[in-house]
């Protein structure tokens, strides 16, 4: 099979071909139905703590553009839903060639324009991959935000102006320094979803455990542009790059929330 991607002769319908999981029960995304979620009191505020970074950089790895800084740079994630504390890895991004697509969670049935994750590890694992291998959905702490479009977001403007300088297949830059992770994040990380699920792209590892906020970030129209320019290996709009929904089978998905 031609390496994965999201077209039609290699997108998510064809990915159950190399990992059979593509079709286990604790797959992701979902849609995220309002009327089958269960309040959880238990589920307290999550705490990121993104230090500054030394040399990061931001990438087009073909299917996504990508924040990733060096290892083991001290971020970390605690509380909500998680039992110890996660490192961070990286974060990413799923978007759409027009607004009414893009996001891979949905809020009953509704798409956002494009869903940004940030990507953490187990740190009692020695490394991410052994974290992503570690089996359970305890892996993993993904956090989701939805973007949908309005305001300029200066948080991420830093990043979305680096989006011509990756616009091919396999490029990448050198984040400046004073970029600040942090400020992307809203002021206190309250209403989310959480649910046991898996990577939403190829090997689908169900080591998840994703926290979807409810409240969607914004960003300008010209940001969301700035998305749509990237192109993938096949020299394509990279645009669409969201996996559709999977069955919930029988996980409950608990909001911290009522
Ligand atoms: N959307 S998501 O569920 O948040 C997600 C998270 C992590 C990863 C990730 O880091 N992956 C999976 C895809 C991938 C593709 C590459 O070309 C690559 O060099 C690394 C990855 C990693 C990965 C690959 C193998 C095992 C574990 C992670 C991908 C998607
Ligand atoms: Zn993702």
């Amino acid at each position: 099979m031609a390496p994965w991607g999201y077209e039609k002769d290699n997108g998510p319908a064809h990915w159950h071909k190399d990992c059979p999981i593509a079709n286990g029960k604790n797959q992701s995304p979902i849609d995220l139905i309002n009327g089958e979620v269960k309040y959880d009191s238990g589920l307290k505020p999550l705490t990121a703590k993104y230090v500054p970074f030394s040399d990061a950089k931001f990438l087009n790895n073909g299917h996504s553009v990508q924040f990733q800084p060096s290892a083991g740079n001290g971020s970390e994630l605690t509380g909500g839903p998680l039992a110890v504390k996660y490192n961070f890895e990286q974060f990413h991004f799923h978007w759409g060639n027009n607004d009414t697509e893009g996001s891979e969670h949905r809020v009953d049935g509704k798409m956002y324009p494009a869903e940004l994750h940030f990507v953490h590890w187990n740190s009692t694992n020695p490394s991410f991959k052994d974290a992503v291998g570690s089996g359970g959905p305890n892996g993993l702490a993904v956090l989701g935000f939805f973007l949908k479009v309005g305001a300029e977001n200066a948080a991420l403007k830093p990043i979305t102006d680096l989006i011509p300088k990756v616009k091919d297949a396999g490029t990448s830059v050198t984040v400046p320094s004073n970029f600040d992770m942090q400020a992307i994040l809203p002021a206190t990380l309250t209403d989310y979803y959480t649910y046991d699920g898996s990577l939403t792209t190829p090997p689908l590892a169900e080591c998840v455990k994703w926290i979807v906020f409810k409240q969607p970030l914004e960003v300008s129209a010209a940001q969301m542009e700035a998305f749509r320019s990237v192109i993938n290996r096949d020299g394509k709009p990279m645009g669409g790059n969201y996996r559709p929904p999977c069955p919930l089978h029988d996980r409950a998905v608990k909001t911290s929330f009522k």
